[in-house]
């Protein structure tokens, strides 16, 4: 993707004018190993030969706009409406992005009320206008200990010109949108429709997906306990196999167009012999084959161990009949079910019959509460994004991209997907960790 630092710049309202409560904490802060002022940018590319071939000056160079507290901001704290809402699928660490927000803005911008939209955007049309909940400390006190958003969630269309009117009858400044690609392109068309009615209001994403799959940031939050989760089923099937007589340990896990949990749960505790991901196809049959490898490695072996996700192989199955949800994304084959049928056939006919211990933990990896790293990472996400929308940014959303928090205009986080690179040292490393071959080719 060629990048502009001009597409790179993120929407702003207008003018800061009002005083920010960091004002004093923020007057001799300067760049450094650790923060980023607000007046620098933080850089997209990190390799030298990267950066030369872009053979620009280095003030030209595609960068980022910092995130975090500014010295001045766009909105009047204390006559400041806030929303939030949580939209897709569930995520570790949603309850924490919520609780983050409303401390911060009520601790240290003292805002006029924080309301949260019940069901994702459902929640923001006329049907489910009554629903809407006022949000104080008291109502977020705990909730990061919970699994799940207290807010409720969903999927399918809204219409934004309905949503805006909640939005203008509440007489919200910023919304704050957490989820994911789905979620951010609804955004988009909120801000769209905010601006054709010309009103000042600022909307603002916290990217969300345990798949990984967003692009412009380092991992999104929930990945990690999401990942750690799935090791446990990882962990279970090894055992399994290993106690049977030609045992045959299967986990399909979430991953619809991208194989990171699959990647690094295997990874993780390095029980797994084959890895299969939706970036690198493979074919089952013929001498380097999935089923032929397989069974190479249980006549070694006694037992084998596969981790596939849940977007791997889909060209392998059956098309027809395939629908979508009610957002429009496609609903995937069981490539899992698909596996272990094709295995327990094939080994059985080589004279190996099979004991098949097939695990699918599916939602059991992302309903559960965040670990303490990605609370860590959740709650830093909240205050980057409050500072963003009280400073004015819009059509904008808060990333960690290279270790540094920064602003993203919208647009870009649903430019494209962010997928296992099969060139890339992940795969790489899951190459070396499993021992696979670097192709199941015909
Ligand atoms: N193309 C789109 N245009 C406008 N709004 C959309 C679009 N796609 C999704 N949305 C809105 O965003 C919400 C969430 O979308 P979706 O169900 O695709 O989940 P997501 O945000 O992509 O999260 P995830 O895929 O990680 O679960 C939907 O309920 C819908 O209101
Ligand atoms: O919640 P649903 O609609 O069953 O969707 C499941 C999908 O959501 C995701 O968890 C992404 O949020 C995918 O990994 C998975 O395929
Ligand atoms: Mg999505």
């Amino acid at each position: 993707m060629t990048l502009e630092l001009d597409d790179l710049r993120v929407r702003t309202l207008g003018e800061c004018r009002y005083d920010s409560p960091f004002a004093e904490m923020l007057a001799s802060k300067r760049t450094s190993p650790h923060y980023v002022h607000e007046d620098d940018r933080v850089l997209v590319d990190d390799t030298v030969s990267v950066l030369l071939g872009r053979g620009v000056p280095i003030d030209r160079l595609p960068s980022l706009e910092a995130a975090g507290p500014r010295r001045k901001v766009y909105f009047d704290p204390a006559t400041t409406n806030v929303g939030i809402v949580t939209c897709g699928g569930l995520c570790p660490g949603l309850n924490d992005v919520i609780r983050g927000i409303v401390q911060e803005l009520t601790e240290h911008y003292h805002v006029a009320h924080i309301y949260g939209f019940r069901n994702g955007y459902a929640g923001l049309t006329e049907q489910h206008r009554e629903r809407v909940v006022e949000l104080d400390l008291h109502a977020v006190r705990d909730i990061n200990n919970d699994g799940g958003t207290i807010l409720g969630s969903s999927r399918g269309d809204q219409d934004p010109g309905e949503m805006v009117d909640t939005l203008v009858g509440l007489g919200i400044d910023v919304l704050f949108v957490i989820g994911g690609d789905g979620s951010m392109r609804g955004a988009m068309k909120l801000t769209k429709e905010i601006d054709s009615r010309g009103l000042d209001i600022a909307v603002v994403g916290v990217p969300k997906t345990i798949d990984n799959d967003l692009p412009f940031t380092d991992q999104s939050f929930g990945f990690q306990t999401a990942f750690a989760q799935a090791t446990e089923f990882i962990a279970s099937v090894f055992v399994e196999s290993q106690a049977a007589e030609n045992g045959v340990g299967i986990v399909k896990l979430m991953g619809r167009h991208s194989g990171f949990i699959a990647c690094y749960a295997a990874l993780s505790n390095n029980d797994a012999d084959f890895v299969l991901i939706p970036e690198v196809p493979f074919v089952l049959d013929g001498p380097n084959g999935v089923l032929a490898r397989v069974e190479d490695h249980v006549r070694r072996h006694g037992q084998v161990v596969l981790v596939v996700a849940e977007g791997a192989g889909q060209e392998l199955l059956e098309e027809e009949g395939r629908t979508t949800d009610a957002s429009g994304n496609t609903k995937l084959g069981d490539i899992g079910l698909f596996l272990k049928q094709k295995l327990t056939e094939h080994l059985t006919a080589v004279g190996l019959p099979p004991t098949v211990r097939y695990l699918d933990p599916s939602y059991a990896i992302r309903s559960v509460a965040a670990n303490a790293y990605d609370s860590v990472y959740c709650v830093r996400l909240a205050h980057a994004a409050v500072h963003a929308g009280m400073a004015g940014r819009t059509d904008t959303v808060v990333v960690r991209w290279r270790r540094r928090f920064v602003h993203i205009p919208m647009s870009l986080i649903t430019s494209h997907r962010n997928q296992v690179d099969p060139d890339g040292d992940l795969w790489m490393s899951v190459l070396e960790a499993t021992g696979q071959p670097a192709s199941f080719s015909a």
